[in-house]
């Protein structure tokens, strides 16, 4: 298998492409290039050669990611009924999905549980005894893993190191008593599951490791004969120009040895790996102001509506700027903010960037994972478009919302 190492940084994308794109579709645009979502999928297959990959939808749940990524032979990790409807119109089949039930409304396993009396190969993930009661009052007694809460979690921010939240999971030490209970009342108990948390770098390799161990005591423990241990997702990349990339390999290895004396397989389940450089949003400058002692704020049309991640987690994206003539202008610091009314509306602060002039394109990096996912219509303004490459070809894949999008909903 072709492996290709290569972390894509925004500064590898071509400004006068993102340029054109830009000016054929407008901004604020998001840009997706589904054949780098293949190339970041294959180094995943490359470095667990025999694990199940299933990609988490959470990240990008876009049709056309979704469809390009069943095509490629991955699988899907769900974390809602509409995840799991989405991920099948896509074209992954019954035996793809893994249904992540946190918490889970109503609904949600009506509609799951519905979907997979015809799909008898779909797998549900429960987190709570609660849940697996739930199931069984829907007459649900198919594919079943236990999410173990493993008690300790890594990640970009300790909002995401979701292995410390209790919330998720059962603690590992009932895991075993749970796991044959199952089996008692009936169900087909597949695998256990764990997530260390979202964003892993380097240095959090230990704390994955232990999740793993964590999930391979469980599994020691338990005398139902179990398929598969999933460790879930949480491999990071490097948002920073200076960051080095994550190496996948030692994790690879480490997470193969801890669980080598069980014959089970191993599922893994990434989310952002896969798509977050694969992405970027272009947006314009349409408000030039000083700001004083910080150099200049640049007002875009793309705020906390378009990309969440810096107001909610503070969280740092590379921005760059496209335009071809900024040699004859000076570098000073530039507050990028957006067009909400909110003081957390700050995409990136105080960053090296030319004078910024209005019309400016700007490029902001690594936007490809929890960008259009996330965003939102707070003040009325529309989502973005989305834009994807495939093929040396571009299409738009979603199309800009308008306020009759957003008023559609409504009654007088
Ligand atoms: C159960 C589960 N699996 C996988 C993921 C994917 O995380 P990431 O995008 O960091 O790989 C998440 C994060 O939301 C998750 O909660
Ligand atoms: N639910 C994920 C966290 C998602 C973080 C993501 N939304 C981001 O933008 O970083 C988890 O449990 O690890």
């Amino acid at each position: 298998m072709t492996r290709d190492p290569a972390v894509r940084r925004l500064d590898d994308w071509g400004a006068p492409e993102l340029r054109d794109l830009a000016n054929e579709y407008g901004t604020p645009l998001y840009v997706l290039d589904l054949d780098r979502v293949a190339r970041n999928f294959e180094r995943v297959q490359a470095a667990f050669p025999n694990a199940a990959v299933h990609y988490a939808a959470k990240a990008n749940a876009g049709r056309a990611v979704l469809s390009r990524l069943a095509t490629e032979g991955a699988g899907v990790e769900c974390a809602s009924a509409g995840e799991v409807e989405r991920a099948l119109e896509a074209g992954f089949a019954g035996e793809d999905v893994l249904y992540t039930a946190v918490n889970p409304p109503a609904a949600d396993l009506d509609t799951v549980v519905a979907l997979a009396r015809d799909r008898p190969e779909l797998t549900i993930t429960a987190g709570a005894r609660d849940t697996v009661d739930r199931l069984a009052e829907r007459g649900y007694d198919g594919r079943l893993c236990l999410r173990v809460h493993p008690g300790t979690g890594a990640g970009h921010g300790e909002s995401v190191a979701t292995g410390g939240d209790a919330s998720f999971g059962v603690p590992a030490a009932d895991v075993p008593a749970l796991l044959e209970d199952a089996s008692d009342r009936g169900f087909d108990v597949v695998g256990v599951h764990a997530h260390t948390g979202s964003g892993l770098s380097n240095e959090d390799r230990e704390s994955h490791l232990a999740v793993v161990e964590t999930l391979a005591s469980v599994a020691e423990r338990t005398t139902v004969d179990l398929e598969f241990v999933d460790v879930g997702g949480g491999f990071g990349v490097p948002y920073r120009p200076e960051e080095p990339p994550l190496d996948l390999d030692p994790i690879a290895e480490a997470t193969r040895e801890a669980l080598a004396h069980l014959d089970v397989d191993l599922v893994v389940e990434p989310g952002r790996y896969l798509v977050a450089d694969a992405g970027v949003l272009l947006t314009t400058v349409n408000t030039v102001k000083p700001a004083g002692e910080q150099g200049t704020f640049a007002g875009v049309d793309a705020g906390m509506t378009t990309l969440l991640r810096p107001a909610l987690y503070d969280a740092f994206h590379h921005v760059r700027s496209l335009e071809p003539d900024t040699a004859d202008r000076e570098e000073t610091a530039v507050t990028v903010v957006g067009p909400v009314c909110e003081s957390t509306d700050v995409l990136a602060e105080g960053r090296r960037l030319p004078e910024p002039d209005r019309g400016d394109r700007l490029a902001i990096g690594n936007a490809g994972a929890y960008g259009i996912e996330m965003a939102n219509q707070y003040t009325s303004r529309p989502r973005p478009a989305v834009v994807a490459l495939e093929h040396g070809e571009d299409r738009i894949v979603r199309r800009r919302e308008t306020t009759e999008d957003i008023t559609a909903m409504e009654e007088p």
